[in-house]
C-alpha cells in the first residue's frame, strides 16, 4: 500500500483536505493510500525526499494570510521530490472548548499560527485578553485542550470538534469569510502533461545586483510567458539576499519554458524545478 503523509494529527486542515484531494483523484485512490500523520512540515518533508512515504501533502499558502514559508523552505532543501497536484480547499476556522462557555471567560487560544493569523481581528476584538498559544497544528491545538478542564479554547476544523469530542464555540472566525489554502501533493516523478492546462514551479537563485530579477522575469515576458505568481524568501546565507518562488503558466517541456531554462543556465542563474503539474480550477464556491 502506498503512503501518504500530512501534517496532523488526525483533524488538522490538512487531513480535511486530503480526504476531498483523494474523492476527486481517483487515479490516485483506486487503492486508497495509507494517511500517515507527521507532527511537523519539514519532517513530512524529508521523509518523503528520504523515500520513506511515497507522497506529503502540504499546505503552500492561504488566500488571507499568505505564504506557508516552511513549506516553501524545506521544499528548497530537498532533492528528490516534485509537486505533482494542487488542491484549494476553503477553511472555516471554528472557536472550540471543553463545554459551552462566555468568550469573556476564555484565558487562552491554542492554534496553529497560521490559523491565528487567519483570524486576528476576531481574536483582537472578542478575546484581547485571551493569551495566544501557538501549536505545530490545529488538530494538535484540540488534542491538547480536550484533556484539560481549563477554561482554554482551541481554533481549527469543525472536524476537530468532533474527534477530540469539544464544543464548537463558535463557526467561521475568520476574518475573511471567503478564505482559502493552496494545498500541493509532492511525490518522487515529474507529473506527465496533463490534457488541460499546467503550471511549472520553479525556485530562482538571484544574484543580489542591480537588474538581476528584472532580467529573470524579462526572459519569461519575452517569450509571453504568464507568471501567476511570485514570492521571495530570505536566503538564509546573508541579511537581504532572497531566492524567488516563481509560478508560470505552461508544462515545463513547452519550447518557451525552455528557452528561458537555457537562457538563465547561460546567465548562471540557478533555476531548480519545483515541478510541473495540472492547475488546480479556481473553485466558483469559493472564489
Ligand atoms: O494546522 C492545520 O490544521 C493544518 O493543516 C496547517 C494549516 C497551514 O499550515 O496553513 C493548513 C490550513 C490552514 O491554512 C491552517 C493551517
Amino acid at each position: 500500500m502506498k503512503k501518504m503523509g500530512y501534517l496532523g494529527p488526525k483533524g488538522s486542515f490538512s487531513e480535511e483536505a486530503i480526504h476531498i484531494f483523494l474523492a476527486n483523484h481517483s487515479e490516485l485512490n483506486s487503492t486508497p493510500p495509507e494517511l500517515i500523520p507527521f507532527p511537523t512540515i519539514p519532517r513530512l518533508l524529508f521523509a518523503c525526499d528520504d523515500k520513506e512515504i511515497d507522497w506529503a501533502f502540504v499546505p503552500l499558502e492561504n488566500s488571507t494570510e499568505g505564504q506557508v514559508g516552511v513549506t516553501m523552505d524545506t521544499l528548497g532543501q530537498t532533492e528528490h521530490l516534485f509537486i505533482t497536484h494542487e488542491f484549494v480547499h476553503p477553511i472555516d476556522q471554528c472557536l472550540l472548548a471543553h463545554e459551552p462557555m462566555p468568550l469573556e471567560q476564555i484565558e487562552r487560544v491554542y492554534s496553529h499560527e497560521q490559523s491565528i493569523g487567519q483570524c486576528r481581528d476576531f481574536l483582537e476584538k472578542h478575546l484581547p485578553h485571551a493569551q495566544q498559544v501557538t501549536c505545530l497544528s490545529n488538530s494538535e491545538a484540540a488534542h491538547r485542550i480536550s484533556s484539560i478542564r481549563e477554561n482554554w479554547a482551541a481554533i481549527g476544523p469543525r472536524r476537530a470538534a468532533h474527534l477530540y469530542n469539544l464544543h464548537i464555540l463558535q463557526e467561521r472566525i475568520q476574518d475573511v469569510t471567503l478564505n482559502a489554502t493552496r494545498f500541493i501533493l509532492v511525490g518522487h516523478g515529474l507529473a506527465e502533461m496533463s490534457d488541460g492546462e499546467d503550471k511549472t514551479s520553479l525556485l530562482v537563485i538571484a544574484e543580489n545586483t542591480p537588474g538581476s530579477l528584472y532580467r529573470i522575469l524579462g526572459e519569461f515576458a519575452k517569450r509571453h510567458i504568464n507568471l501567476s505568481r511570485i514570492e521571495s524568501r530570505p536566503s538564509k546565507r546573508k541579511l537581504g539576499e532572497y531566492v524567488f518562488f516563481v509560478d508560470v503558466d505552461g508544462y515545463v517541456f513547452a519550447p518557451p519554458i525552455q528557452d528561458v531554462l537555457w537562457a538563465l543556465k547561460e546567465a548562471n542563474i540557478s533555476v531548480k524545478l519545483l515541478g510541473s503539474y495540472p492547475k488546480a480550477l479556481p473553485d466558483e464556491t469559493i472564489f
